[in-house]
C-alpha cells in the first residue's frame, strides 16, 4: 500500500481502534484501563493478537472488565507486523465477528502483539491507532521516531509513575515527541495516575464522535520513514 495512504472510514460500523508498540510497554493494562472506565459509557469489545497464545485475551478475561465472549484472541504464529498490516484477514474476521454477534457496538479495540519500533497498523483494519511506549524503554526513546511514534493518531507514553525511578524526564519525552509529530497529540499515561486515564478517555469519546459524524478520516502511518536520530 502506498506510503501516508488517505482511507475514508464508514461511519454506520463501530469505531476500529488499534494499539499497537514495543513488548510489555502496558498495551493489554490500557486495554483493561480502558474497558474498566468506558464500559457503562460504550459498548466495547476487543480483539488480542499474539504469536503462540491467547495469553493477552485470557489477562483480559480474567481482569473481569467486559464479558469475556466479548474477548477474542488471534493467534497469529508470526511476527506481530505480519497479522495487522501485511495480511489482515485472521484480524478482519474476529473484528466483523464481533460486531456481528454484539451489534451495535460502538468501538472494537484490536491489541497488536508486541513488536519492535516499526509495526503499525493497515488503515484496511482500524480506523485509528494508538502507539504506546513506556519510560522504562529509555527516555531516547521518543525522538527516536519511526511510523508509529511519528504519525500514530495518539502516541502514548506510559508508566510514568515509574519515570523517577527509571531516571526519565516525562516533560522532555514529551518534548522529543512534540519535535517529530507535526502537532498530533502525545499523552504521558499511567494507570495510577487518574487524570491521565480520564484523558485517554476523553480522547477515546471524541474519536467516537467524530467517527460516528464521518468526519474522520483514517491515514496510514506508513512503513518505517528514514529518519536521523539527534545526538547530544
Ligand atoms: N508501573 C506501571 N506498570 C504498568 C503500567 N501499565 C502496565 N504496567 C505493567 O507493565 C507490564 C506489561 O504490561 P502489559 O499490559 O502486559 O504490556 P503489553 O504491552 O500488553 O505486553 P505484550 O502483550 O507482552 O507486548 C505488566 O507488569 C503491567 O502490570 C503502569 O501504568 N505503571
Amino acid at each position: 500500500m502506498p506510503e501516508h495512504q488517505h482511507h475514508r472510514t464508514a461511519a454506520s460500523r463501530p469505531l476500529r481502534l488499534g494499539i499497537a508498540g514495543p513488548v510489555g510497554t502496558g498495551k493489554s493494562t490500557l486495554i483493561a484501563t480502558l474497558c474498566a472506565q468506558l464500559a457503562d459509557e460504550l459498548e466495547l469489545a476487543v480483539v488480542t493478537n499474539d504469536i503462540y497464545t491467547d495469553e493477552d485475551a485470557r489477562m483480559l478475561r480474567a481482569a473481569g472488565v467486559l464479558p469475556v465472549e466479548r474477548i477474542r484472541a488471534v493467534e497469529t504464529g508470526a511476527c506481530p507486523h505480519t497479522a495487522i498490516r501485511d495480511d489482515v484477514t485472521a484480524n478482519l474476521i474476529a473484528v466483523e465477528d464481533l460486531e456481528h454477534a454484539f451489534a451495535p457496538l460502538d468501538v472494537v479495540l484490536v491489541e497488536s502483539g508486541g513488536d519492535n519500533l516499526t509495526a503499525t497498523f493497515s488503515p484496511a483494519l482500524v480506523d485509528a491507532q494508538i502507539f504506546c511506549i513506556d519510560v522504562a524503554g529509555g527516555g531516547d526513546v521518543a525522538r527516536k521516531g519511526g511510523p508509529g511514534i511519528e504519525r500514530a493518531d495518539l502516541l502514548v507514553i506510559n508508566k510514568t509513575d515509574l519515570a523517577a525511578h527509571v531516571d526519565v524526564d516525562v516533560a522532555r519525552m514529551i518534548e522529543d515527541a512534540a519535535s517529530v509529530r507535526s502537532g498530533l497529540p502525545t499523552l504521558a499515561l499511567s494507570r495510577a495516575d487518574q487524570a491521565s486515564v480520564g484523558d485517554l478517555c476523553k480522547w477515546v469519546h471524541h474519536l467516537v464522535a467524530e467517527h460516528r459524524s464521518g468526519a474522520r478520516t483514517a491515514v496510514d502511518p506508513g512503513p518505517m520513514a528514514p529518519h536521523v536520530h539527534r545526538h547530544g
